[in-house]
């Protein structure tokens, strides 16, 4: 193949492109364009719920209800592009005036995220909240306008540069482009969570979103200017009207027709629309009926949305709560998201070549419509999989006390052995700087305690809702000291630590990310986060020192004894003792994978098939409107989550799953039924007779009309449409 100027000139010959191998040389720019923009929407998105919840410090439900809404923007703005591209701007003119609103919402967004702007008494976290929420709503909004947008516009306008006889190599660049849209979130799902998880800052160090929607930014900048680059090879179709506004005046006449004919005199017609015949083409009404029947068949669909996006959401949240290690490799909890691209890059051409065809030779007619069906099913095993996951991780949370009860343990600061008499339970012994394994749980503010023999009494005040540790002295008949402990998982995988000193001088403890401080005789530390991996604390009393090594996981408390035994020197570390307070995540991240495969091949079934079958069965003209019809599904498939979430409120999570998987199952039967009485159509087959009778007689032609019209309606054939039958009509 070489790279030569396409010899054909005039109607036939689309826009000024060389041609590389049979392709227009301007899809270049237009896949390429395609990589960088949703590398730039995908890699944003795959940290916006922790930016929301660790930045914005937004609980989970805010955090998932404001990201579904932002998704459910996205895809509802494709219907504002479409009419913009069709009726006004053209679709090279939208695609370049939204890219420059999309590239400020992502600039916004960076700025948003830098926390140093606010952050005047410099403790590393921002003192005006508002201005970094504002900032951030601004920025998603305008991404919401310019991603939505341009979308519907975008593939139709690579579309656009293939000339008519070039079907094969038109359908080539589909998969190219459905392929690249997944290279582009496959990067940007791994790169922009390692961005976030980088320390970044001026005046303190934290967590790097702003490099996170930085980089994001920084390559929808790249979309735009390879775009424009591309300017002069582009194929420009005019605007061609739009399209919408005619259906929906159509639509609007026939209604208002039918009601001024509502009485008995006046003869019934085959269909509501035919109302229109008066003042509307024939051919116009008959497209219209094409999409009304697809349209109807889109009720349920959003319901398969509605779990699918909950990938980026729930399924993120559920992560972080899990243990990331792959070997020596820690995968972040955002990072789970590109188990779906991968995937997807996989099942596609694995689901064409082998799976369909075996299907095909065992005989079975597996059709668009039992595609979709099955994907619908898949999405609900998937969710099925996902609350399983969930109950594993809830056995190993702990359970923290609720608002009437209080959570005690002791640490024995002594060289000998106590026994302690607690209301309640059994007597308990520990050893010298030995800590109880359990937090005791007690539903009394004021609790008598027995230590050591003889026995030292005292009344212990409780605080209700908390967790505390009980610091039994060196010498029983001293002060007993109470701490205040972590009562929550500790967040974004990081491990609470602090240090109690029992050595009757004062101790310094630090590691190079944090300095615990001087901690007094007999007294504590607050606690510092730590990230998972080996660390090495370094212990100061005077000139003498210590260094103690241990691995963290993820999400655990530790509480670490300095005793007064201690002696300071290469040994000290085995004098030092750990009480585990909160234990690390154990659920591996591994077990999301089924989840994962299950959605994404409902994925391949549905998305990819439905996308196929939006486009297969609209009339020629309104290709986009079904495009735009289908991304609305996905729009409201995103506000279900918010409406579902809010009334359902249900207390623990694997029952939401459990609730959506089966929400979706009953939607799926639903959906059985409608597609078993769809008849799939040819809409060239229908408008070619339209167009051959309108050159016939009056008389002929409407008889023809009439015919073809009852054959639009007929529900009789039963073989699959497809790419080498195209002229069959069939049912589901
Ligand atoms: N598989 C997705 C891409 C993805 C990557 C990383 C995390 C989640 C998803 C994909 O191919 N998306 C396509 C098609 C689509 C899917 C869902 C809703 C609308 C469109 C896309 O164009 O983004």
């Amino acid at each position: 193949c070489t790279d030569k100027e396409d010899p054909k000139k005039g109607k036939e010959k689309r826009g000024t492109s060389k041609e590389v191998c049979g392709y227009p040389l301007s899809i270049f720019f237009i896949v390429v364009n395609e990589f960088c923009e949703r590398f730039s929407y995908y890699g944003m998105r795959a940290v916006l719920v922790l930016y929301f919840k660790y930045f914005l410090r937004w609980d989970d439900d805010l955090a998932t209800s404001i990201y579904h809404t932002f998704v459910a923007l996205c895809y509802l703005t494709p219907i504002l592009g479409a009419i913009v591209a069709d009726s006004w701007l053209g679709k090279f003119k939208t695609i370049i005036y939204l890219s420059i609103v999309y590239a400020i919402g992502q600039v916004a967004m960076a700025v948003s995220a830098i926390h140093d702007i606010t952050d005047t008494d410099r403790d590393g976290t921002p003192d005006n909240m508002t201005f970094h929420v504002v900032l951030s709503m601004v920025g998603l909004f305008l991404i919401a306008l310019g991603t939505g947008g341009i979308k519907p516009c975008v593939a139709a306008f690579g579309g656009d540069q293939f000339s008519d006889h070039q079907d094969r190599q038109r359908r080539t660049f589909f998969s190219v482009f459905y392929l690249c849209i997944n290279g582009g979130s496959l990067l940007s799902t791994i790169i922009t969570p390692i961005l976030r998880a980088q320390d970044c800052g001026i005046h303190s160090q934290q967590k790097c979103y702003s490099l996170a929607f930085g980089v994001p930014a920084a390559l929808m900048l790249v979309a735009l200017v390879v775009f424009i680059v591309g300017s002069g090879m582009y194929y420009k179709a005019e605007p061609q009207g739009n399209i919408m506004l005619d259906v929906c005046k159509c639509i609007g006449f026939a209604i208002k027709n039918r009601y001024r004919h509502r009485s008995n005199q006046y003869p019934k017609r085959q269909h509501w629309m035919d109302w229109a015949e008066e003042k509307y083409d024939k051919l116009l009404i008959a497209q219209i009926k094409m999409v009304l029947k697809v349209l109807f068949l889109y009720i349920p669909l959003p319901m398969f949305w509605t779990l699918f996006d909950q990938k980026g959401s729930r399924w993120t949240l559920q992560a972080t709560t899990m243990n990331g290690y792959f070997g020596s490799l820690v995968i972040q909890p955002d990072q789970m998201q590109t188990v779906n691209p991968i995937l997807i890059l996989t099942l596609v051409p694995i689901m064409d070549s082998v799976i369909y065809p075996l299907i095909n030779k065992c005989g079975l007619n597996f059709t668009p419509l039992k595609r979709m069906t099955v994907g619908m099913l898949l999405a609900a095993i998937a969710f099925v999989c996902a609350a399983l996951v969930q109950i594993e991780i809830d056995k190993t949370l702990p359970t923290f006390p609720s608002t009437s009860q209080s959570q005690l343990k002791l640490l024995n600061m002594g060289s000998e052995t106590v026994t302690i008499k607690m209301p309640g339970n059994d007597p308990l012994n520990l050893t010298a700087a030995q800590a109880s394994n359990e937090y005791f749980t007690f539903e009394a503010g004021q609790i008598n305690i027995s230590v050591g023999h003889p026995e030292v009494r005292n009344t212990i005040s409780l605080a209700k809702g908390q967790r505390q540790t009980l610091l039994i002295p060196l010498t029983i008949t001293d002060e007993w000291l109470m701490t205040d402990d972590i009562t929550s998982k500790p967040q974004e995988g990081n491990n609470a630590i602090r240090f109690v000193n029992g050595m009757k001088t004062a101790v310094n403890v630090s590691i190079p990310a944090a300095n615990f401080g001087l901690i007094e005789p007999f007294s504590y530390s607050n606690y510092s986060l730590i990230k998972n991996g080996k660390v090495t604390f370094t212990l100061w009393s005077g000139s003498q020192s210590c260094e103690y090594s241990t691995d963290f996981g993820f999400g655990s408390s530790y509480t670490f004894f300095i005793p007064s035994t201690l002696v300071f020197g290469p040994n000290c570390q085995e004098s030092i003792t750990a009480a585990e307070d909160i234990k690390p995540n154990s659920v591996h991240m591994a077990l999301q994978i089924p989840q994962y495969f299950f959605i994404t091949a409902g994925e391949v079934m549905f998305s990819v098939t439905g996308l196929e079958f939006s486009y297969s069965q609209a009339p020629s003209n309104m290709k986009a409107v079904l495009q735009a019809g289908w991304l609305f599904t996905v729009a409201i498939g995103n506000f279900i989550v918010l409406i579902v979430a809010e009334l359902a409120k249900l207390p623990k999570q694997w029952a939401e799953y459990v609730l959506f998987a089966s929400l979706l199952v009953a939607v799926c039967f639903i959906f059985s039924i409608m597609a078993y009485f769809y008849t799939y159509i040819d809409p060239a087959e229908i408008e070619a007779q339209f167009k051959k009778n309108v050159n016939e007689d009056d008389e002929d032609n409407k008889h023809k009309l009439q015919k073809t019209e009852v054959e639009m309606n007929k529900r009789d054939s039963i073989k699959c449409h497809d790419e080498d039958d195209k002229d069959k009509q069939t049912k589901m």
